[in-house]
């Protein structure tokens, strides 16, 4: 059994971290006659902070302003959407884009109707081509967590872009993000930057091959990482939504060394170890997943899953592309108290612009060149735009009370959106964790994608053209999960858990 003193070395480090309290996490079991046992119920910890205001909410402070959407311009009630210009500007880009989309998440395949265009967003709001202005809970799926964008950030960019955009060379501020990220994530010793969640994850892959010297990849079927040819098996996101198990093009070969295990689920672990043990370089997962919806593990499985790749001489890899710095300050990792050996990172560390990292202990990060020989390169890696965006997007969220208020909020519209789809008699669970949230059309209780599997698409597909109807923007699928911002008020929630009501009285149970 191969044995990693370098990571021990990092569990000793992180034992002696500043307080930090995870707390176990509850399978979402709500249902319309049962009161909930969900994520809304959970606590969370606390990451490490710098300066002194408490952040109470996006009018009482200074973060940032909504000059160019005021909250009142969006309507939740029902608008007959006029998406004239959205409707035309998809018809040309048929004609020039695959599916007229840059990432098939965007097109609305599983809700029916042509894909909103947009214009401008700040803070919470969206605003398309057509004027119709909605609250956002995509948030460019993730990165936007400061609100988007953010006059901090924005002024942080563009200082920087006078500078110049792109050296090819280093700068100061990688090193300067690379510390932040170092002082945040337990885990990590050493960052690589990439341009974004796909590039880290297979970067990654192919480190954990190398060090490990075996070729096998674990992952969850459901759990998205990116397009990597690896990852394109049992994939959730676009893949998920769209239906495609896999994908043509990916080598059968390459397909053939990645196992598939149903999430939350350890035993199906002990089998596939007991089978090929010998054979696996490591485990990849989403430590809270958000690619099928949004489903929280137990801290059980994952110090059961930290416990078995250890014993197998495997590696463990936390995908936090969408979790990290969502999940609190020192991301799930910190928050479940489980220590990955490698983490992926991508989305809010690039503040709005494409930024991903790879990242785990020196003698791990070392093998890749030019320290050691296992090769990855990138001509804008680590460009200056996007690390200054990302330092102040985690300098904002080292604010006292940032996590707090984003909890707070995300908890309330989870809560609300359950609470009026049980009023309405629909049987559905869900629940939120810090700046995460989501709602399955379901019964309950949903662990993993096979569970989410069982929601009723044709009722979000309703419930997500009436939230549209109403100036709510939700992201076009089931199986993806919801983001707020230090943006989002406790007005926005209130509007949005209403129009959500309204929607689902007129939608048969
Ligand atoms: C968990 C996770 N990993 C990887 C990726 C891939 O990141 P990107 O879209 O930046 O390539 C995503 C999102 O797309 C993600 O949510
Ligand atoms: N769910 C995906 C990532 O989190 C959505 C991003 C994309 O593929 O465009």
């Amino acid at each position: 059994m191969r044995t990693n003193p370098q990571m021990q070395n990092t569990a000793s480090r992180i034992s002696g971290m500043p307080a930090f309290v995870p707390q176990a996490a509850g399978h979402f079991t709500a249902h319309r006659q049962r009161n909930a046992v969900s994520a809304c119920d959970w606590t969370p910890g606390r990451g490490r902070r710098q300066d002194n205001a408490v952040y109470d909410g996006p009018r009482r402070a200074v973060v940032h302003t909504m000059q160019a959407v005021s909250p009142s311009s969006s309507s939740t009630s029902t608008q007959k959407l006029k998406t004239d210009r959205s409707d035309a500007l998809m018809r040309d880009a048929a004609t020039v884009m695959p599916g007229g989309v840059s990432s098939p998440v965007r097109a609305f395949r599983s809700v029916g109707g042509s894909p909103i265009v947009f214009e401008s967003t700040k803070g919470s709001k969206i605003v398309d081509v057509d004027g119709n202005t909605y609250i956002d809970y995509v948030l460019s799926f993730g990165p936007s967590v400061v609100g988007s964008a953010n006059d901090e950030v924005i002024e942080a960019v563009t200082a920087q872009a006078r500078k110049g955009l792109t050296f090819g060379a280093p700068c100061e501020l990688e090193n300067q993000l690379a510390h932040a990220i170092i002082d945040a994530v337990p885990s990590v010793e050493m960052v690589r930057f990439v341009n974004s969640g796909t590039e880290a994850c297979f970067s990654a892959a192919r480190l954990m091959r190398a060090y490990t010297r075996r070729e096998k990849i674990v992952k969850m079927t459901g759990c998205y990482h990116g397009h990597g040819d690896s990852f394109l098996v049992s994939a959730g996101s676009g893949v998920a939504t769209l239906g495609l198990s896999d994908s043509p093009g990916v080598l059968s070969s390459v397909a053939a060394k990645t196992l598939t295990v149903p999430y939350n689920n350890i035993d199906a672990i002990r089998e596939v170890f007991r089978q090929h043990g010998s054979e696996i370089a490591g485990v990849f997962l989403e430590p809270v997943v958000g690619n099928a919806g949004l489903i929280p593990p137990t801290r059980e499985y994952l110090q059961e899953l930290r416990q078995i790749t250890r014993q197998h001489g495997a590696l463990l890899l936390f995908d936090e592309v969408m979790t990290g710095f969502r999940i609190g300050y020192s991301c799930a990792q910190g928050y479940f108290d489980v220590m990955p050996d490698l983490t992926t990172l991508g989305k809010v560390i690039g503040g709005g612009y494409p930024v991903g990292a790879y990242a785990g202990p020196r003698e791990i990060m070392e093998m890749v060149a030019p320290a050691g020989p296992v090769y990855q390169a990138g001509t804008l890696s680590g460009s200056p735009v996007g690390m200054a965006a990302g330092l102040k997007t985690l300098e904002i969220l080292r604010r006292p009370g940032t996590y707090e208020y984003l909890d707070r909020i995300t908890k309330r519209l989870a809560e609300g959106l359950l609470q009026a789809a049980r009023e309405n008699g629909h049987a559905v669970c869900g629940g939120s964790l810090y700046s995460m949230w989501g709602m399955f059309f379901t019964e309950g209780p949903v662990n993993n994608f096979e569970d989410a599997k069982k929601s009723d698409t044709a009722k979000f597909q309703k419930f997500h053209r009436g939230m549209l109807e109403r100036g709510v923007y939700l992201a076009p699928s089931q199986f993806e999960a919801g983001f707020t911002s230090l943006a989002h008020s406790e007005d926005d929630v209130e509007r949005t858990v209403e129009a959500a009501r309204e929607v689902l009285r007129g939608i048969a149970p």
